[in-house]
Formats: structure tokens, C-alpha cells, sequence
């Protein structure tokens, strides 16, 4: 695990009931069915608890300290990053779910904007945690809003969920597509339209 100067992975790593996460994986590899005493198991729990608090790291780290470093730069167009790779949890099943996501902005009078890094980051805080992908999308919208006070902001995730792929319905491949849309790319439909097509066209 590599350190997060944001706080999550360090804090997560504070925070995380680790001992108790392992007594919990060992359990389950017994209610399965496994014995968790075999040489291919026996380090399993420890490892599994140390991937989990990565992988949940988001529950420990703060959205308005990633997005705290803005500068002025007059710019009052969008501002659009494009496939942010994303990998979260649903919360339903615990497996995961994929894709990427897509965050545009149009800065507020103040002409105020973040570095392109933390809108990344600010993916990864709310891909880090138990997920369901609409509330991811408008947590992602509703961090930037309340930061930025942009005149708008666009969230869109397209995903591919293991739980109806691997398991249940079995359909590998769909793809789920969420948007969130907050300010002028709510009220302005030309506006929408025109951040959607570039958003969506590849
Ligand atoms: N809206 C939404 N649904 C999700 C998401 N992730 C998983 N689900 C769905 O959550 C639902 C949970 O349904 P349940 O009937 O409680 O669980 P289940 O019996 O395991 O359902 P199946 O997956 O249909 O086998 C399923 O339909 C999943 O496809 C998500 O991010 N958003
Ligand atoms: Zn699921």
C-alpha cells in the first residue's frame, strides 16, 4: 500500500479494525466450506484484511481536503477529464464493480479551478468505499459543487457490475451508465447536450 499524503490509506490503516476483519474472513472461509488451516489459506485472512482497508480506504479520507488546493485561472469554459479508470464495491454483494468516470465542470465567476489530479482522487474517495453507482455518481457532483461553486458540474460513471456477471443474472459485458448533473448542465439542456455528446463521443 503506498502512502496518501490526503490522509486515507494512513488513517484507513489507523482506523481499521484489522484483527477483527481477519477473525471475520477466517469464519467465512470456514461457513464455505474451507478450512482456513491449509498452507495456501493460512495467510489469507491477514492479507485479506490488508487488501480490504485499501480497498474501503475512502471511508477514512475527507472529499474538501482533496479538493482544498484550487487556484484562479480565469478560466470560465468546461473543463472536462475523461475514462478516470474506476474500480468500487457494490454494497449489496461485496464484489466489484467497474469502469470509468467521466467529471466535467464549468468554473464559477470567481473563474476558481482544482488540479486535474484531484478530480481523479476525488473518484477514488468515493470508489473506495461499500457502493451503490448512483450515489457514487452524485456524491462525486455534490463534493464538487459545494468546493468549486462551479456553474456546473457534470458526473458520469459507466460501470460493468461483477455481481450480474459472475454470479445471478449472468450477463457479462452490460454496462451501467449513471449521470449526475448539478447548476447550468441541469437548468440548460443545449449546455447538457453539448457536455454529453463530448463526454460520450470516443
Ligand atoms: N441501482 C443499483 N442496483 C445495484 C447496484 N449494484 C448492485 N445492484 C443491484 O442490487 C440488487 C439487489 O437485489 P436483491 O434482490 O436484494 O439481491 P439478489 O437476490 O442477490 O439479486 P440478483 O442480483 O438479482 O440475484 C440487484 O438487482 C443488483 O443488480 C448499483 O450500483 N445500483
Ligand atoms: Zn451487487
Amino acid at each position: 500500500m503506498t502512502e496518501d499524503r490526503h490522509g486515507g490509506i494512513e488513517a484507513a490503516l489507523k482506523g481499521v479494525d484489522r484483527p477483527r476483519a481477519e477473525a471475520a474472513i477466517r469464519e467465512l472461509l470456514i461457513a464455505v466450506g474451507e478450512d482456513p488451516d491449509r498452507p495456501g489459506l493460512k495467510d489469507t485472512p491477514a492479507r485479506v484484511a490488508r487488501a480490504y482497508t485499501e480497498i474501503f480506504a475512502g471511508l477514512w479520507q475527507d472529499p474538501g481536503e482533496i479538493l482544498a488546493t484550487t487556484f484562479d485561472e480565469d478560466h470560465d469554459e468546461l473543463v472536462l477529464v475523461k475514462d478516470i479508470p474506476m474500480y468500487s464495491t457494490c454494497e449489496h454483494h461485496l464484489v466489484p464493480f467497474h469502469g470509468v468516470a467521466h467529471i466535467g465542470y464549468i468554473p464559477g465567476a470567481d473563474g476558481k479551478v482544482t488540479g486535474l489530479s484531484k478530480l481523479a482522487r476525488l473518484v477514488e474517495v468515493y470508489a473506495r468505499r461499500p457502493q451503490v453507482q448512483e450515489r457514487m455518481t452524485s456524491q462525486i457532483a455534490d463534493a464538487l459543487s459545494d468546493v468549486l461553486k462551479p456553474r456546473g458540474v457534470l458526473v458520469v460513471i459507466e460501470a460493468e457490475h461483477l455481481c450480474m456477471a459472475m454470479r445471478g443474472i449472468r450477463k457479462p459485458g452490460s454496462r451501467t451508465v449513471t449521470s449526475a448533473v448539478r447548476g447550468i448542465f441541469r437548468s440548460n439542456q443545449s449546455t447538457r447536450s453539448e457536455a454529453m455528446s463530448l463526454v460520450l463521443g470516443r
